[in-house]
């Protein structure tokens, strides 16, 4: 049945780790099907946090949330329903490291669908597609801690995109990554919404948002929680709001619109010091 309300709501929704650092204060937000949304927030502003929470794996401190219109707040203590959830929703990881643990890249791809329990010859086309969908097909029989940092990223994404998720969630998918590997994975990302994905993308390196974001969330880092939503172009002029919540330092001057025109140049061509 095709999804008619929101794909997430959330109200009031607050973390807190030991029950002491706050990562999440009061969040409101709602995620619209077929949106690639990019959450915007500087170091520590909780980003991965509510990644987390989205995917039913932190039960949040306060507050209440939805998925397909099902209430999830109490999803993370009750593995029948967290289940059914990770079908729908795939989170892929910061750090690949976390989601690559078999001999192979293959096996790796393949152990999520094996898990759903779908056919042999399902599971096989379902690699494959991941793969291909990833480029990164010619690295099968490969190990993974052999590839490099980008490569597995890409296989990382690839073992979400093989168990056809509605929802995928990425948790800072280019960091640390060159410029033409980057470009190619937001290429690659792009690409998603043709498959009908939903896609919740979080970051900080502003120069990938215009390529991927039908809308910006901007995570206040002492807030931490939205403190802007709009549109990428309309966020991403607001120097004032970029500098307030670290996202530029006050002594840079972002010259947003280079990102369109030249999709492939680095972060360093974008910002220009004030002498
Ligand atoms: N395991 C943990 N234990 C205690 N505090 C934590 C833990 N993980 C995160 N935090 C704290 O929660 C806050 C939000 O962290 P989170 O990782 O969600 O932010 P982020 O926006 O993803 O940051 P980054 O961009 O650096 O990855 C930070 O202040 C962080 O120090």
């Amino acid at each position: 049945m095709a999804q008619t309300g929101p794909i997430f709501r959330l109200e009031g929704i607050s973390y807190r780790y030991h029950g002491r650092h706050s990562a999440l204060d009061q969040v409101d937000l709602v995620v619209e099907p077929g949106e690639q949304l990019v959450i915007l927030g500087a170091n520590g502003s909780g980003k991965s946090t509510l990644l987390k929470i989205l995917d039913g794996l932190y039960r949040p401190t306060s507050g209440r949330l939805w998925a397909f219109g099902e209430e999830i707040t109490d999803v993370a203590d009750d593995p029948e329903r967290a289940r059914w959830l990770h079908r729908r929703v795939g989170l892929v990881f910061q750090d690949p490291d976390v989601q690559l643990f078999s001999p192979t890249v293959y096996d790796d791809v393949a152990f999520g669908p094996l898990q759903l329990g779908w056919p042999e010859e399902q599971v096989r086309e379902q690699v494959a597609r991941a793969l291909r969908a990833m480029e990164v097909a010619h690295l099968a029989d490969r190990a993974p801690y052999e590839l490099s940092g980008g490569e597995k990223r890409r296989v990382a994404i690839a073992t979400v995109l093989a168990m056809d998720p509605e929802v995928v969630l990425l948790d800072e998918p280019t960091a640390n990554l060159d410029p033409r590997t980057r470009a190619a994975l937001v290429h690659l990302i792009r690409g998603m919404r043709d498959l009908g994905k939903t896609v919740i993308l979080t970051t900080h390196e502003l120069d990938i948002v215009p390529g991927i974001a039908t809308r910006v969330v901007v995570f206040g880092d002492q807030e931490r929680r939205p403190v802007a939503s709009g549109h990428p172009s309309e966020i991403l002029r607001d120097t004032d709001l970029l500098v307030r919540t670290n996202l530029i330092h006050e002594h840079l001057h972002w010259h947003g619109e280079l990102a369109h025109t030249h999709p492939h140049a680095h972060d360093g061509e974008h910002l220009h010091e004030h002498r």
